[in-house]
Formats: C-alpha cells, structure tokens, sequence
C-alpha cells in the first residue's frame, strides 16, 4: 500500500539528511508504529507519505514514495486526500472551519460524499469521540484534547483507505486515548485500513501495533515485530523496561501477557513495602501560594467551580483529570493572565515581602512569581532564530543574565540545537524544550507546566524530572497538568484531580493512582496489589534483597 524506494529526504539548513535510502514497504490491513527520539525524523517520514515533505515542507526528497500505486513527487497532497488521511502534531494547524460539525463534515464535502451519507457518519462520529455535546461550538473554544479529538474525527469521517497519525493522543486523557485507538484498530481489522502511527507514549500503542518502524538515528529505518525491536531499542515503554529487567521472554507487550509472566516477580518482591518512587524533597510547611474559591467562566458556562488550592514549596503535584475538566482554565487563573471570575490568587514573594497577586503586578513581575508553559508552547516563540530566543530569556531573567542560562536548560532537555535555526524550523518537542528552557530562566517561585511532556521522548522526559526535582530542591512549587500516567509516577508528589470544574481527588501519587483503573502506570497494572509504580523501584527493590541475603 506504501513503498518508500531509495528515498533520503535533505533540508536545506542541515548538514546530513534526515532519511538516508529508506527502503520501506508497508502492506494494506497493517498497523505500523513509527518510533524514535525527538527530531530524528518521524514526522518527516509521515509527511512523505502523503507529500507534505516535500511540497510545503521545503527540502529535496531523493528516491519515490508512493501510496496505492500514486507517486507522491507527481501528486500534492490535496490529489492524495481521497487516499490518505493525515492527523498531524498540532490540530489547530489543521482546521480549515469555524465549528466541530463543519470540521468534521469538511472533508467529506471535498470528496463529494452524497449528504445522507454525510450526515450518518458526522453522528457516528461524535458520538464516537464524545463530541456529542460541543458539534455546534467554535473550534478555538475548545481545550486541548477536545481539539485533538475534533482532529481524529474529521479524518476519520472520510474513511481513506491509508491513515497517517502523528502523535494522536498526545492531548487526549487516558480513556480518550483507549477508545481512539480502539476505533482505530477496529478500521484496521475490519475494514484492511493501513495505519501509520508515530507516537513517543509508547505505552498506549505497543498493544496495537503489528509491526514497528524504527528510526534509531542517522537516517537510518529499521523495521520489525516489537517484540524484536523493542529487545535492544533505545527506547521503550515501561512494560518492556520491565521485561528486560526481569529477563522475560519472548517480551510481553499488553498488562495482560505480563501479568501472567509476573508472578515469580510479585513472590520475589514479597510483601515489604517498596523504596519510594521519588527522593523525597522537604516540603516547606507555609504554602507559597494560596488560591481561594478559584471560579472560571466561559459565557457564563463555569469551566473551574470556587477551587481551593494551597501549592507548597518543594512539591511537586500533577494536575490529571479529563479533557475539558478545567485542568488549563485553573493554570492560567492561577498565572493571572486567564480569565478568573472569582476567587483569590496569593503568592509569597521570595524576600519574604507581602504576597501578591500576579494579575495586579506587571509581565515581568508576574513571571518571577508565577512562570507557565502553555500547552501549544510555540504562542511564545515570536524571534527569528533559538539564540535571539534564548538572549532575550537570559535578559529577562535575573539581573540581565550572564547570558547562558538558557542555554545550558536547552542542552539538557533537547541537546545538539543549533543557535542559528529558525524556531519554526524545530521538531515539536525542540520547540517545547526551548520554550521551557526560556521559562524556566526566569526562575519563578512557582512554576505550571500545561502538558510538557507532549512530543517529548523517554530520554527527554528523564531530563525534565531531573529538571522539575532540580525546582523543587530550590524550594520552588511545581504544577505538571498532564494526561501522561507514567510521568506522574516518576515525578509527582502529589495528584491532584479534576471533574467538571471540581478537584475530586488530592493526596499523595501512590494512594491516588495505584488501584486507579484510569490513571495507573503500567507497573502497577502488572504488579498489582503491590503498590510499585515505576521499574525503577522494582530494580532497587531486587537490588537491595540481594544485598540483604
Ligand atoms: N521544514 C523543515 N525545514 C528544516 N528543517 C526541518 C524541517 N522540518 C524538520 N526539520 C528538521 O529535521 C529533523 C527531523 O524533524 P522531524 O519533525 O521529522 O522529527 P520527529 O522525529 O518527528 O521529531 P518529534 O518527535 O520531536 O516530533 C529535525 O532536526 C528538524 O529540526
Ligand atoms: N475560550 C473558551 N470559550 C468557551 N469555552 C471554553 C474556552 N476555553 C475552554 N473552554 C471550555 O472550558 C472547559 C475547560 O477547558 P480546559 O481547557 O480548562 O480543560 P482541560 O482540563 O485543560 O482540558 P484538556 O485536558 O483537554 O487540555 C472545556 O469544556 C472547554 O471546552
């Protein structure tokens, strides 16, 4: 259905090419996952695929792709449209009307489907990814996962026989996830679509996949069934750390097959409660930020219901719950610069002064209090290359800056970015590194992050909770909003819960998420009732009984 013959795609900017005489073919009915770290050349691979690299992505494509016997070099994506259809990183990028409904009718009209057929499949549809209740809304009213799943929908409505998915639930909270990839898997086996799927959670798909695509680097695609792949790769989900750790084989990709492989592993590790997930930092007694009765309204519809909310220097707490439950509503209240229609917002400052509240201070003042990493990162990234970017953090920061402490953030997240690159140019996790790296420079007390980890791979992630621990050490409170169950068990004090507008859970990480049906990592998935959460507290857990014998 797909044959990738010789092909190397060149940017124009970049010293090597991104795809070196990719030989690929893919057959109709099989569901391919694509993996590898951020920027190696994933999305550039999908783009090929219905021409977007190189028709408006720039660069020179060597080699033929084609897709159902059409050559992309002779065919724009809009004459492959009936063939392929593409859901890309950001859903926003992608809308082409104002409402859901419109949305998701849009690319049928374009195909000329009869109206009646129209009408059946947008029902199905919304009710397949929950939209039942927004179709008449506005796109840009939407949150996040909403938009994401708008996104799916609208290609989805189109039936094409090819459907390329980059990073499709990055914004879509857990069950949304299950049930989009349940859907579709399903078109895959009933109806012999082909699938393309790039994603770096790993964990939500590896049960899907009948195949992976793995780009290790260099240009380089290797391909095999995960179970080979993912026995040396240099990424891999939490269920496969684990095997590898305790030497399964033939290596379990669903809870399921590892469940029944677990039980020498459960008796071994026996009933003493595990080393903690996370080294514990002391949290200060006084909260430095205290928001009371936090209400947030959209034409008058509450997206945050009078919210309490103490933060605690030295903690870090996950902000988890459903798409469109207010997770971001309650963020931007709490910075000061999102609507807030009534509540107090109080935050000490660090010399010990009066609190204030970030709304009533200035931008810069605000953002020493009270930094936030939005959830589309690039709304702050407006200069024409990453040195003028980072430059203009440094200056904002301390003091002037000596001009290197954005940098120095940069090369830990996302390491190897050249100063001179045009930041639309970078991959989408560069550019969520970079934006990170420019709030944190500016050190505030408090710190939110709305859903750092989408686009970041494994190795990135490791190096945020090295960074996010780093804040917390400082004695700094840290709010991660997130959809990601196994960031939250590597790097959470504290969860705290959202349903429609209400907190509905807060306590410490383990007691809130281990016998969580939605939001327990796969670790604690496989060694249930024991309470571990990540592999890293299996392996010390083992390590330290055979210290004790
Ligand atoms: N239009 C472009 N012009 C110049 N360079 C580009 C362009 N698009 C991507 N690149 C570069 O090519 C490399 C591969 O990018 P690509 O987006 O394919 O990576 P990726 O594996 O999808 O990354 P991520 O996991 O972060 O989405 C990156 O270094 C990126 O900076
Ligand atoms: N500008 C807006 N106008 C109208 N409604 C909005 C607007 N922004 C958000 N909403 C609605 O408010 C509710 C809360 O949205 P919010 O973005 O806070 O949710 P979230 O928990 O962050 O979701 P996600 O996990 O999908 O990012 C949602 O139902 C959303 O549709």
């Amino acid at each position: 259905m797909i044959t990738f013959d010789q092909v190397s795609v060149q940017y124009e900017d970049m010293a090597e090419p991104v795809l070196r005489d990719v030989d690929l073919t893919v057959e109709e009915g099989e569901l391919c996952l694509v993996v590898g770290h951020t920027g190696v050349g994933k999305s550039t691979l999908l783009g090929a695929v219905n021409g977007l690299v190189p028709h408006f992505t720039g660069g020179t494509l060597y080699g033929r792709v084609t897709v159902d016997g059409r050559d992309t070099a002779g065919h724009p994506p809009r004459e492959l449209a009936d063939v392929v259809g593409v859901v890309g990183q950001d859903p926003l990028d992608g809308f082409v009307t104002d409402t859901v409904e419109e949305e998701l009718a849009y690319a049928m009209e374009q195909l000329a489907i009869p109206p009646a057929t129209m009408r059946k499949r947008v029902e199905e549809t919304l009710d397949l990814l929950g939209l039942a209740d927004l179709r008449h809304r506005a796109l840009y009213e939407l949150s996040g996962g909403q938009q994401q799943r708008v996104a799916i929908g609208s290609v989805l409505t189109a039936h094409p026989r090819v459907l390329v998915l980059d990073e499709p639930t990055s914004a879509l909270d857990p069950s949304a996830a299950e049930e989009v990839l349940s859907a579709v898997t399903r078109l895959v086996h009933d109806l012999g679509v082909t699938v393309l799927i790039a994603e770096h959670r790993l964990e939500r798909v590896v049960q899907y996949a009948d195949r992976v695509i793995h780009l290790p680097g260099g240009g380089l695609v290797t391909t095999g069934p995960g179970a080979e792949v993912f026995r040396t790769s240099s990424i891999a989900p939490p269920i496969v750390e684990l095997g590898r750790a305790a030497a399964w084989s033939p290596l379990p990709l669903s809870i399921r097959d590892a469940r029944r492989k677990a039980a020498p592993l459960r008796t071994l590790l026996g009933p003493e409660p595990p080393p903690p997930a996370r080294p514990g930092t002391t949290t200060e007694a006084a909260p430095i930020l205290v928001a009371r009765k936090i209400t947030v309204s959209y034409q008058r519809v509450p997206a945050v219901r009078e919210v309490d909310l103490e933060l605690h220097g030295g903690c870090v707490t996950a902000l988890m719950g459903r798409n469109g439950s207010g997770k971001s509503s309650l963020l931007w209240a709490l910075q000061g610069s999102g609507p807030r229609a009534s509540g107090t917002v109080r935050v000490g400052t660090a010399d010990g002064g009066k609190p204030a509240d970030p709304r009533e201070l200035s931008a810069v003042d605000a953002r020493r209090l009270v930094g936030l990493v939005p959830q589309t990162p690039t709304d702050l990234l407006y200069l024409e290359s990453v040195e003028q970017e980072l430059d203009q953090a440094d200056k904002e920061s301390f003091a002037g800056g000596s001009g290197s402490a954005a940098r120095t953030v940069l090369d830990r997240l996302a390491p190897g970015i050249d100063d001179a690159t045009h930041p639309r140019d970078l991959s989408e996790g560069q550019k969520l590194a970079l934006v990170l790296a420019i709030q944190l420079t500016a050190a505030p007390r408090v710190v939110l992050l709305d859903e750092p980890t989408r686009g970041l791979d494994y190795r990135a992630k490791g190096e945020l909770i090295r960074v996010v621990d780093g804040l917390a050490a400082e004695g700094r409170a840290v709010v991660i909003s997130t959809h990601d169950v196994e960031f939250v068990a590597r790097a959470a004090d504290r969860v705290v819960v959202m349903a429609e507008g209400d907190i509905v859970a807060d306590g410490p990480t383990t007691e809130v998420i281990v016998a969580s049906p939605v939001f327990a990592p796969q670790v604690a998935k496989i060694l249930a009732p024991l309470p571990y959460l990540t592999v890293h507290q299996v392996t010390r857990a083992l390590a330290e009984g055979e210290e004790g014998r």
